[in-house]
């Protein structure tokens, strides 16, 4: 049994693949401090609780915080007695590789999500990715990563305001009534819900047309929904693209 683990800046996912299908999903918060104890702790409560007993042979990790994967080695070795397989390391193989300026460190959540996505969708596609920051990832139509474009986050977006402005509150995202706002927690959800619906299209847009060709758009990422709801902008909504790329290149490893 396969164990998945997704660690970004704000949240670290774990999910159990039993080959077809995913049997939990367990999400924290990434701490860098967590130790290989504490995710053990963690882990065994929930899938006791969610009455899952099951062995886990293998591991393989994406992680955007390079000091996490050291404690969450010892945990994989210690609990399991495996080696997990860390996606960015020269052992563990990608399906394509990417395309990119010499020296460039992809993150590894974008290299998963471009197999995840070729996986399903075949090539020429942009993967628009909602997590701490916005990502897109440019597909080609061989399956390779070509590059895209890093935005801030939605969330991070809101908190910097907070963070910079005295009067401005902390406020949660939501799809305000009307682009006028005539409260300031109004106006902060505007600017940044309207203004994040153009980015999106405008982003896409630009992208279709310096490729020169037609993309399918991909949405994945926890405020996907809350986007597609308001504006046609994806073409696919996608909740375990992260997740199924994981498996992806699990596979092509042991294939290989
Ligand atoms: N309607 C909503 N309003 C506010 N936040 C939401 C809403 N729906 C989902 N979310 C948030 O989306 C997040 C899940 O997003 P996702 O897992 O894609 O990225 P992340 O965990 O925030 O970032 P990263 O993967 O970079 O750590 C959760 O933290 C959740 O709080
Ligand atoms: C952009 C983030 C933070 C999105 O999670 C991550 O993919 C990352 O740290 N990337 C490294 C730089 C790059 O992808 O070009
Ligand atoms: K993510």
């Amino acid at each position: 049994m396969l164990l998945a683990i997704d660690c970004g800046n704000t949240n670290t996912v774990f999910s159990i693949w039993d080959g077809e299908k995913f049997l939990c999903t367990l999400r924290t918060s990434t701490h860098h401090a967590r130790t290989a104890d504490a995710y053990f702790t963690w882990y065994s409560t929930l899938v006791k609780h969610y009455g899952i007993d099951v062995e886990i042979t293998d591991v393989i990790i994406s992680s955007t915080v390079p000091r996490v994967v050291f404690n969450l080695r010892v945990f994989t070795d210690r609990f399991f007695g495996c080696r997990p397989l860390v996606v960015g390391k020269p052992e563990c193989l990608l399906p394509r590789e990417p395309r990119v300026d010499e020296g460039t460190i992809v993150g590894p959540d974008r290299l998963v999500n471009t197999a995840g996505a070729f996986d399903r969708h075949g090539g020429d596609l942009i993967v628009v990715d909602f997590g701490t920051a916005t990502t897109f990832d440019v597909v080609s139509k061989d399956g390779n990563y070509i590059g895209g474009v890093i935005a801030p986050g939605v969330n991070l977006s809101l908190e910097a305001l907070h963070m910079a402005a005295a009067a401005l509150p902390h406020v949660d995202i939501s799809k305000p009534q009307k682009v006028v706002g005539t409260n300031t927690v109004a106006c902060m959800q505007s600017g940044v819900f309207w203004g994040y619906i153009g980015l999106v299209k405008e982003i896409c847009e630009r992208i279709k047309a310096e490729r020169e060709r037609e993309m399918t758009v991909i949405g994945t990422g926890g405020l996907a929904p809350l986007f597609a709801e308001t504006e046609a902008l994806f073409d696919v909504l996608e909740d375990d693209l992260t997740m199924h790329g994981l498996t992806v290149i699990h596979n092509h490893n042991k294939e290989g």
